[in-house]
């Protein structure tokens, strides 16, 4: 089966808004708890537009309390500065049960590519050594355009990572325009291959309740979803615990957790 870890950071881009502490992380992660999700997401950014390093510590205390999985993720080459200790300070601290490592550059408005693992591959691996020492799953976010058959998903398994995370914005921007077919058959082969590579599999970015079913249909070795942009959106209108259980619907979870 698939889990959902809910990705609360755009409650923080709502809380940053204004100041203060409303609408609380916490709170809101735990109302994505308690109506079933499988485990809370952050991707705190060095700028600290949304998630801060407090909201870490606290996320990390409150998915503990629940004895169910913390998904940090974030740059592991992005420098420290004031607010923001770096992704491997964070993980010592937190030992988040998960972590995602993403090559985001500062500027980027969202993620929107992953490693080109060739090229990144020797200076992950050691990364991805010094988390498995602190306890933590890693996962790379990774793009779908890896050639079939080509060296990328190898190189990406030489890291020594547990999962790569596919990068599925592509796939959402084509399930608007009706043309996801063959970017579906892309995304389904590259599962495969990492697969046979021993790498487990996990997708994330834009997913939503319209798009998730197809997408899990066509890669259905998916072990994970980290979904939040449109789940928090989505939550406006129904709630935030109706439109958590019904992504569970859609995963053939159990609701009633
Ligand atoms: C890694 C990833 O896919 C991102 O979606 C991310 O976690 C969301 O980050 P923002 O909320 O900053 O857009
Ligand atoms: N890893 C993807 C994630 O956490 C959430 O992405 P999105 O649903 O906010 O696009």
């Amino acid at each position: 089966m698939t889990v959902l870890s809910v990705n609360v950071n755009k409650i923080a881009v709502l809380r940053n808004s204004r100041g203060g502490n409303e609408p609380d992380v916490v709170r809101a992660a735990r109302a994505c708890l308690d109506a079933g999700a499988h485990g809370i997401t952050v991707h705190p950014r060095p700028d600290a537009r949304h998630i801060r390093e407090d909201d870490v510590h606290a996320l990390a205390a409150l998915t503990r309390a629940h004895a169910v999985e913390f998904n940090l993720e974030g740059n592991p080459f992005a420098p420290p500065r004031p607010g923001y200790p770096g992704f491997l300070a964070l993980c010592e601290q937190v030992r988040p049960a998960q972590a995602t490592l993403v090559p985001d550059d500062d500027g980027q408005l969202t993620s929107d590519h992953g490693f080109d693992f060739a090229r990144d591959g020797a200076r992950l691996r050691p990364l991805v050594g010094q988390l498995h020492d602190l306890g933590c799953r890693v996962s790379l976010f990774a793009n779908a355009d890896i050639e079939p058959g080509a060296a990328g998903i190898e190189h990406a398994a030489a890291t020594g990572a547990d999962r790569i995370e596919l990068y599925t914005g592509p796939f959402a921007d084509a399930w608007v325009d009706s043309s996801a077919e063959p970017m579906l058959r892309r995304f389904a082969a590259i599962a495969r291959l990492a697969g046979a590579a021993g790498l487990g599999v996990n997708a994330g970015h834009d997913l939503n309740q319209a798009n998730l079913g197809a997408f899990l249909r066509a890669v259905p070795e998916v072990l994970e979803v980290s979904i939040g942009h449109a789940l928090i959106g989505e939550a406006l209108y129904g709630g935030l615990a109706a439109t958590v259980r019904g992504y569970l619907t859609i995963l053939g979870a159990d609701p009633g957790r």
